[in-house]
């Protein structure tokens, strides 16, 4: 699959495996996946532009390179990329925040947009989207739609788990968008959901059920 990034580093796989288990607690849930943001952050900011600045040492003045932080927008499609979040702030502390509030209608498995709040000036950001799950694809299509407007430099999307038919869905309508996951389970069941899956990403962060 082009355009897909699989984060395959042991701690990624490891942490995702005990999240997955049913009897974990909404706080070792919630733990993990803030851990595993950290992980995957590195790898997603990895070509991240570098400007070249003066620096004085205690012994000399040299040549050193640092990120533009504010040139990045994180864009949390709540409520599940919240916990995503966090983990990124971490590795890129500067990075601007944006939120789009979706859920998934459980009958159609169609987005319902309920909150869109941006940075100005987004025509000179490159935007990371962070979501846990990417299902059916349709809340991330969606979301990218809506982001394509304000014509950004670039979009990518985060998730920590997808399937064939969400990777699919979301290249068919956005080629351009480069997907990283830490693993792309084997299908998705009638009710939209991935297996075998974490089960429902907003709820088990959330304790909601
Ligand atoms: O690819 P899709 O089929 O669109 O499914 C993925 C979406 O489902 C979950 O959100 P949900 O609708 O459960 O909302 P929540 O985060 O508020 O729980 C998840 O966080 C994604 O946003
Ligand atoms: O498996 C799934 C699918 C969509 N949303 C979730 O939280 N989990
Ligand atoms: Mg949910």
């Amino acid at each position: 699959m082009s355009n897909v990034h699989l984060i395959s580093h042991p701690l990624v796989q490891h942490k995702l495996t005990l999240m997955r288990r049913k009897d974990a607690s909404t706080s070792t849930f919630r733990t993990l996946l803030n851990e595993l943001s950290n992980l995957m952050a590195y790898e997603v900011t990895r070509d991240m532009p570098l400007q070249d600045i003066e620096v004085e040492t205690p012994l000399e003045t040299t040549t050193g390179k640092i990120i533009d932080g504010k040139k990045l927008v994180l864009v949390s499609i709540l409520r599940a990329g919240n916990g995503f979040l966090d983990g990124f702030l971490n590795v890129v502390p500067g990075a601007r925040v944006g939120h789009i509030g979706l859920y998934r209608d459980p009958e159609t498995l169609s987005p319902v947009e309920y909150y869109f709040k941006m940075p100005q000036e987004m025509q000179e950001r490159d935007i990371v989207i962070v979501d846990p799950m990417l299902a059916t694809g349709n809340s991330a299509i969606a979301a990218v739609d809506r982001l394509k407007q304000l014509k950004p430099r670039s979009i990518k999307f985060v998730c920590l788990l997808t399937c064939p038919e969400g990777v699919a869905a979301l290249q068919k309508i956005h080629p351009d968008v480069a997907i990283y996951t830490a693993a792309i389970d084997r299908q998705l069941n009638e009710h939209g959901y991935i297996l075998p899956g974490l089960g429902d990403a907003g709820d088990r962060i959330f304790g909601t059920k």
